[in-house]
């Protein structure tokens, strides 16, 4: 009896502050982490002002082709010649289409396409195409190919492990000007658009026609959807909406020969033997390039609720979701996991208020999408006061509007913009079984403290280890921030993270990719057989090497 009644009084205090919270402080806070949303056609662009939307800075580049000594300028591809240079530019139907450093007529600068938006990996390109349809795309390909011209293919340059950028002098091949929505079907909820569209303008699209995007991440603002597919980018939605391998029903697509593949499929049952389009998703560019999507997306719910809490210790966490899935069922749309560290590096970059009077090891933002605001927004209130009456939850705050909806979600979409505040950051993106998620992050960091590697102060290289992730999907994000590169760490980290994940049967990539950092470590999710298959069908595609070369395969 006296243990039901202290759950009840610190029920009622806990749940009590929590909504002051909610009613005061979500509103008094203007948001400061931006999350990259207005919608824009160009690669990520450094800030001028060094602000949190733009790049770490210039200090941080840690891989350009002398970062991998490994990795030889293939003399197979050809170097660029003013010959070349002026084949495209016919080709092309304008000027802006060509960015050319060889004939030293740039119009525009080419950094920003050679390098990527965290400034991590830098490449050299002297050519940026930026064709308008597919069959300019299928021309330019055809010559490369028949010239052995390597490319990299290239959405909003936004990925995270240096897929989207040259290695060496690999011509990029933007696909910026190709962003047309084509058609949208209000029956079935089927779009099909250019691979450029903006992820942003595509969802606020669909939103007009009271629709959503399967998709939706933090560089949503930026990022192509052509880009989102080749990647075969996860993000905050998967949870309810499933990956882009369900969502995406057909790609056009061009080969590196120049043949242009019409699998503009808008059917959801297609049951006509290979399901070739799946090669195309998360591919990585690596055997054609994406130039349209049909994908599926599904009525947009009306009523959004989200709650932010406390927690302290993972195994609460686990417990919070299993409780979630159990009384939110089907309007249950995000469980994202946060550490600690994470929201106080938020709080310290930014100089907000944390949402919560106190400190926690663990914090959770839960998001439900249904169709009846206030039906919704009881059953989120009912779940957290049962997750604090059963201490599960140490505190919790529930947002009332959409600015708090915004401001909550920026304590977790904010996380990678901050990271890099003191030089760099070691990125992993891990699948995980879920029970044991985040012990990765403990032994990580043991590791590291043993080593004398992590601490305050300009004699540690490591400031600190941290992880955050997408709970329902089992994906953790281990992050290092570092203030300079180390071999001392990397020597720690690699191939210690992998084999970690590797004994328990995890992914080294749950949802950025191989790209080029992981090309050394693919062995530890795919074993032999299906390594010489991928290397097989990457033969059959492109016989001659040129897409996205010096990457994973
Ligand atoms: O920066 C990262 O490691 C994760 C980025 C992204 O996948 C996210 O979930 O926020
Ligand atoms: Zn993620």
């Amino acid at each position: 009896m006296a243990t039901s009644a202290r759950f009840v009084s610190s029920l009622r205090r806990s749940a009590l502050s929590s909504r002051v919270v909610s009613r005061t402080q979500c509103l008094r806070l203007a948001p400061q982490v931006r999350r990259i949303t207005s919608a824009t056609s160009e690669p990520h662009q450094p800030d001028s002002k060094g602000g949190l939307d733009g790049p770490a800075p210039a200090k941080t580049i840690k891989f350009t082709s002398e970062s991998y000594p490994e990795l030889k300028r293939d003399p197979k591809y050809a170097q660029l010649t003013e010959e070349h240079v002026k084949y495209f530019k016919e080709l092309l139907s304008s000027e802006s289409a060509c960015i050319d450093g060889v004939t030293k007529d740039a119009s525009e600068d080419i950094e920003p396409f050679n390098s990527d938006w965290m400034r991590k990996f830098r490449g050299h390109t002297q050519l940026v195409l930026k064709p308008s349809n597919k069959e300019e795309l299928s021309k330019i390909l055809k010559y490369c190919n028949d010239n052995m011209i390597a490319v990299v293919p290239q959405g909003g340059n936004s990925g995270l492990v240096g897929g989207s950028v040259p290695v060496f002098d690999e011509i990029v091949i933007n696909l910026q000007k190709m962003n047309k929505i084509r058609s949208f079907d209000e029956v079935s909820g089927i779009l099909v658009a250019d691979a450029g569209v903006i992820l942003e303008n595509a969802d606020n699209y669909l939103a007009e026609r009271n629709h959503i995007f399967p998709l939706d991440l933090g560089a949503k603002g930026s990022c192509q959807i052509g880009g989102n597919v080749a990647t075969n980018a996860g993000g905050l939605r998967l949870l309810r909406y499933g990956s882009l391998h369900g969502n995406v029903l057909g790609i056009e697509a061009v080969l590196p020969d120049g043949t242009i593949v019409n699998d503009l499929c808008t059917l959801r049952k297609n049951n006509t033997g290979y399901d070739l389009k799946q090669l195309f998703i998360g591919a990585e560019g690596t055997i054609g390039i994406i130039t349209a999507v049909s994908i599926q997306c599904a009525a947009r719910s009306q009523a959004v609720n989200v709650a932010y809490f406390g927690l302290e210790s993972f195994e609460k966490v686990q417990e919070a979701y299993r409780t979630a899935k159990g009384q939110l069922a089907e309007i249950l749309s995000a469980f994202e996991l946060m550490d600690g560290r994470t929201q106080k590096l938020v709080n310290k970059v930014t100089g907000k208020k944390m949402p919560l009077e106190g400190e926690y090891p663990f914090y959770c933002l839960v998001e439900t999408s249904g169709s009846n605001t206030d039906h919704d927004a009881e059953k989120l209130q009912a779940f957290l006061e049962h997750v604090m009456e059963t201490e599960i939850v140490l505190d919790g705050t529930l947002a009332d509007n959409q600015t708090q909806i915004q401001e909550l979600w920026s304590w977790r979409e904010g996380i990678t913009e901050v990271l890099g505040h003191e030089g760099g950051v070691y990125k992993y993106d891990l699948s995980i079984p879920i029970s044991e998620l985040y012990d990765i992050v403990n032994d990580t960091r043991d590791r590291l403290t043993e080593a004398g590697l992590v601490g305050d102060g300009p004699d540690y290289p490591v400031v600190d280890v941290v992880g955050y992730g997408h709970m329902g999907d089992a994906n953790l994000h281990l992050n290092i921030p570092t203030r300079r590169f180390d071999k001392a760490v990397e020597k720690k980290l690699e191939p210690f993270v992998y084999e970690w994940v590797q004994k328990r049967n995890g992914s080294i990539s749950a949802e950025h990719g191989l790209g080029v950092t992981k090309k050394p470590y693919v062995s530890y999710s795919k074993n032999e057989t299906m390594m010489k298959l991928m290397k097989q069908i990457k033969d059959l595609y492109d016989p001659k090497g040129i897409m996205n070369p010096y990457k994973y395969i």
